[in-house]
């Protein structure tokens, strides 16, 4: 694999009001070629700030941001700008010109960048093609849906061949059913032109749908990157936590366990589960050996990447040693964690 972009302990300072922001606090990380890439936190995480590292739009305070192997942090003039060439960005608000037709939208950066009219009007029309708005090409941007406007900017952003897309919350403006259309649109750009998609949200469902890796930001900081899989099966971090178990209801709230509770007076386990190369049923299984009666009274399994993962609160009923005994054998199958008594109410 190819690096495409490093964060090389990236740190960013804002001075306001006499006063010093640390929004950036020693970021590393590195995105390979062809990736999607997701990063994911909270409002005024920094999630922007560092995705502007990459075209240069921020320069870390200290720290380097390499993109193809040459430190753009320190690039100006020419160079900076030939650079920039190579890295695509579309926005939440779209920020195309109004006063220009979609075909003239598109066509712009190619202008600023000297291309001939036959070439520039090729690309556009194989790009218009390409984002579905061939029949558009004459309209101005008010007469455009929200959805078509990103895909005026997904064309605007691909004309000069970039290697890197940049997606400043490119969804986050549009409606469920065309963010999906947008994401796809996305995926087809990776897959069909190759190009590596750093994309920065705070729905983190925009990660699940698309990204193979995702960072999880918080106050400047990454706080956890890898896999998306890995990540969304097994979150460290809290705010990980909290992300992850908003869109995969596999783990019951504190309110969900007092409920729970309420009827269900046995001892309560979680039961991890994932990707399986047999079809053993190893819970009745183990629970018919010891004796134990089992209630499944809570839990999720999601697919993600073609792998399953999820969680089930199982509640055990039996003699303690049989449950005991129960818990030990399953805990060779699956990862069992005992929820007790004081979590259900205070989780
Ligand atoms: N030019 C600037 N001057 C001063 N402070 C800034 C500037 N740009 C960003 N910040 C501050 O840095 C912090 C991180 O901002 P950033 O926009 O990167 O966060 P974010 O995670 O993208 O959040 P949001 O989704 O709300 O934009 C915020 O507290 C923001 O106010």
């Amino acid at each position: 694999m190819t690096t495409a972009i490093t964060f090389d302990q990236v740190s960013k300072s804002f001075q306001t009001k006499g006063r010093t922001f640390e929004a950036l606090r020693d970021v590393d990380l590195t995105i390979e070629a062809g990736e999607i890439y997701g990063i994911v936190g909270y409002s005024g995480a920094g999630k922007s700030t560092l995705l502007r590292t990459i075209n240069a739009l921020e320069r870390p305070t200290s720290g380097r941001v390499l993109v193809g192997g040459r430190e753009i942090s320190s690039l100006t003039g020419p160079e900076l700008y030939r650079a920039r060439q190579r890295i695509g960005m579309i926005f939440q608000q779209f920020n195309l010109l109004r006063s220009r037709t979609v075909y003239r939208n598109v066509a712009y950066p190619l202008a600023l960048a000297g291309v001939g009219k036959e070439e520039t009007l090729d690309r556009v029309e194989e790009l218009l093609d390409f984002v579905g708005l061939t029949d558009k090409a004459l309209a101005y941007p008010s007469q455009l849906s929200g959805g078509q406007k990103q895909r005026v900017g997904i064309a605007r952003a691909l004309a000069t061949r970039p290697d890197i897309l940049i997606s400043d919350e490119a969804t986050s403006a549009l409606d469920p059913q065309t963010t999906g259309e947008v994401l796809e649109l996305l995926q087809r750009v990776n897959a069909e032109y190759g190009v590596t998609i750093v994309l920065v949200t705070h729905e983190i469902d925009v990660i699940r749908r698309i990204a193979d890796k995702v960072a999880v930001m918080d106050a400047g900081r990454v706080v956890e990157h890898g896999a998306v899989y890995e990540v969304f099966s097994n979150p460290q971090n809290p705010t990980t936590q909290r992300f992850v178990s908003s869109v995969l209801h596999h783990v019951p709230s504190a309110e969900t366990l007092a409920a729970i509770r309420a009827v269900h007076h046995g001892r309560i386990v979680q039961l991890h589960v994932e990707n399986r190369e047999s079809n053993d049923p190893f819970l009745s299984r183990v629970a018919r050996a010891h004796g134990v009666d089992f209630n499944i009274v809570y839990g999720g399994v999601d697919e993600l990447q073609s792998r399953l993962f999820g969680s089930l609160t199982v509640e055990l009923l039996g003699d303690n040693a049989s449950v005991d005994a129960a818990l030990a054998e399953l805990g060779e199958t699956t990862s069992v964690r005992e929820i007790t008594d004081r979590e259900a109410v205070h989780a």
